[in-house]
């Protein structure tokens, strides 16, 4: 390094002047200034940044969404940007995404390089950070074909079921209803993936499936920036002890996991699941043990947080906008009556309310990043903007979903705008499940929970606020975002609702047996 600086001193000192430090520095700036030039070069528009850390520096901690929607603002639907030295672009259209994520969906399925949360945490092994390959197209396999369209129908008994036992717990236990929700979407997701139930979300699996799922949050770790730090010695690696421990714990979990469901079916007890089913096709999969074992818990990690939030933005909806509650019980009470609790076969004869769940995925995203970035394979052009290959894509789902041209008035909670329109990517409305081939693969399960909870919720109860009425802007950090913990009253409609939520509830619990 010295020898090249004087190298460099002498060949100006050749060349008649005096070098100085401030003379280096600012040659480096103006070399730098090339460089950053060249790179930019027919990129999409975006903020200038600084030599070398590039906008680093200006990405808050903090719910990022909301600088990229301003940047989305000030420069156009796509920006481009630098985090150290990946180009990463950010859309800010639905347009935009579709066009890059969906219709380019051969060049832009990989993931970026997650160093701690893909490969440090799990050797690769967990499909969400899963880089575009064989492996992840195993991943796809398995999951599609125990969570596809059809198949999320069988498992419509368990929700229905497990919805009568939380209809019951709110009407009883109103106070802790986030927990209630949690314990749902847990339970829901534990039976598809491994055929038994959750019955309190303090049960081992949820709390280690929980610490599990706290080492992948973005920007906890220095070396996710700079990947340099893997060429340190390996004792020197200070930010591996905590993951490396938790990879081990979280093979012990999952490999037990896959044991006691292998142990069950072998006894005939095991209720058909992921992992009894992908178990089954390992060999025909040309899958390990252990890579079945990761790719089964999946919907763990992406499924219980996602749901219960989407339920929790549904829920501070109907608190600010009680007049949609009023519109939406309504069709309940011309459809259903009260006598009895919806049910999945009314789903089509209640559009007011698979409107309002729509319009809950898109009021306040659960996914504002567009749930994880994607990466591009190949170098691309989009009108005439280079997107070059390896860089990182956000739909930045926060800005997206308050896209005024796309859904005007967007602050305010409008099920009607997914109505009175002929637009089929609204009728069908998928977008809040991301894009092409990395779209959510458990979109129906999910949409599935939200039908049978929001139509059963506003068919029971008056949804009131308790005290003032919470900020609808105060939401947690994270790939995943809700809100922060409000009160909420769940008021009984009439006493044959209430006596119908008992009934249900005794019938539930039985015929639950067999899952436990
Ligand atoms: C309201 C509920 C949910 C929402 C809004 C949601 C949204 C999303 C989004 C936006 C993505 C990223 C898609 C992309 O990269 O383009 C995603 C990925 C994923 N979701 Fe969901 N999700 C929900 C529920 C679920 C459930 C219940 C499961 C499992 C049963 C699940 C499993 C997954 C998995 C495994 C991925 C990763 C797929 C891959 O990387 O190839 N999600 N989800």
């Amino acid at each position: 390094m010295t020898s090249s600086l004087s190298r460099v001193s002498g060949y100006y000192a050749s060349l008649g002047g005096t070098v100085t430090l401030s003379g280096l520095l600012a040659l480096t700036y103006v070399l730098y200034v090339v460089l950053a030039w060249a790179l930019r070069k027919r990129l999409p528009p975006g903020p200038a940044g600084l030599p070398w850390i590039g906008n680093k520096y200006q990405m808050p901690a903090v719910k990022p969404w909301r600088k990229l929607a301003e940047w989305n603002a000030q420069f156009g639907p796509v920006v481009s940007l630098f985090l150290g030295g990946t180009p990463v672009i950010i859309l800010g259209t639905a347009q935009a995404a579709w066009d890059l994520l969906e219709k380019r969906s051969d060049i832009y399925s990989s993931r970026p390089r997650f160093v701690v949360a893909g490969e440090i945490l799990s050797d690769n092994k967990r499909g969400l950070m899963m880089p575009a390959g064989e492996r992840w197209r195993k991943f796809r396999k398995v999951l599609h074909g125990g969570l596809h369209l059809r198949k999320a129908d069988s498992y419509k008994e368990i929700q229905s079921l497990e919805s009568k036992i939380l209809m019951h717990q709110l009407l009883h236990e109103p106070t802790a209803y986030e927990r209630h929700v949690k314990r749902f979407s847990a339970s829901v997701v534990v039976s598809v993936a491994y055929g038994r139930r959750i019955e309190s979300i303090d049960e081992w699996i949820v709390k280690e499936n929980e610490a599990s799922m706290a080492c992948i949050i973005p920007g906890k770790y220095l070396v996710e920036s700079w990947p340099w730090l893997l060429k340190l010695p390996r004792s020197l690696q200070w930010f591996r002890r905590e993951p490396e421990e938790r990879r081990q714990r979280d093979i012990k979990l999952l490999t037990s996991l896959l044991d006691d469901v292998k142990k069950r079916t072998a006894e005939g007890t095991c209720p058909p699941c992921l992992a009894s089913e992908a178990y089954a096709a390992r060999e025909k999969l040309g899958m390990s043990e252990l890579q079945i074992a990761y790719t089964v818990s999946s919907p763990f990690g992406a499924g219980i947080d996602t749901t219960a939030g989407a339920t929790f933005i549904f829920l501070l909806g109907m608190l600010h906008f009680p007049k949609i509650m009023r519109k939406a019980q309504a069709e309940l009470d011309s459809v259903i009556g009260r006598e009895r609790m919806p049910e999945f076969d009314d789903r089509e004869r209640l559009p007011y309310i698979c409107a309002v769940i729509s319009e809950t995925l898109r009021w306040r995203s659960v996914t504002p990043l567009g749930g994880t970035p994607h990466a591009v394979t190949e170098e691309d052009e989009y009108h005439g903007m280079r997107i070059p290959k390896g860089s990182t894509v956000f739909a930045n789902f926060y800005g997206i979903m308050q896209d005024p041209v796309m859904f005007p008035d967007p602050d305010s909670f409008l099920p009607e705008r997914f109505i009175d329109t002929t637009n089929p990517r609204l009728k069908d409305f998928d977008l809040p499940f991301g894009f092409g081939r990395r779209i959510c693969p458990g979109m129906h399960l999910a949409s599935n929970s939200l039908f049978i909870n929001i139509s059963r919720l506003l068919w029971g109860f008056d949804l009131l606020p308790d005290g003032p009425l919470p900020d609808t802007g105060a939401f947690t950090n994270g790939f995943n975002s809700w809100p922060l913990s409000f009160k909420c009253r769940f008021q009984p409609r009439d006493g044959r609702v209430t006596e119908c939520i008992e009934r249900e509830y005794e019938a539930a619990n039985e015929a639950l047996g067999k899952w436990k």
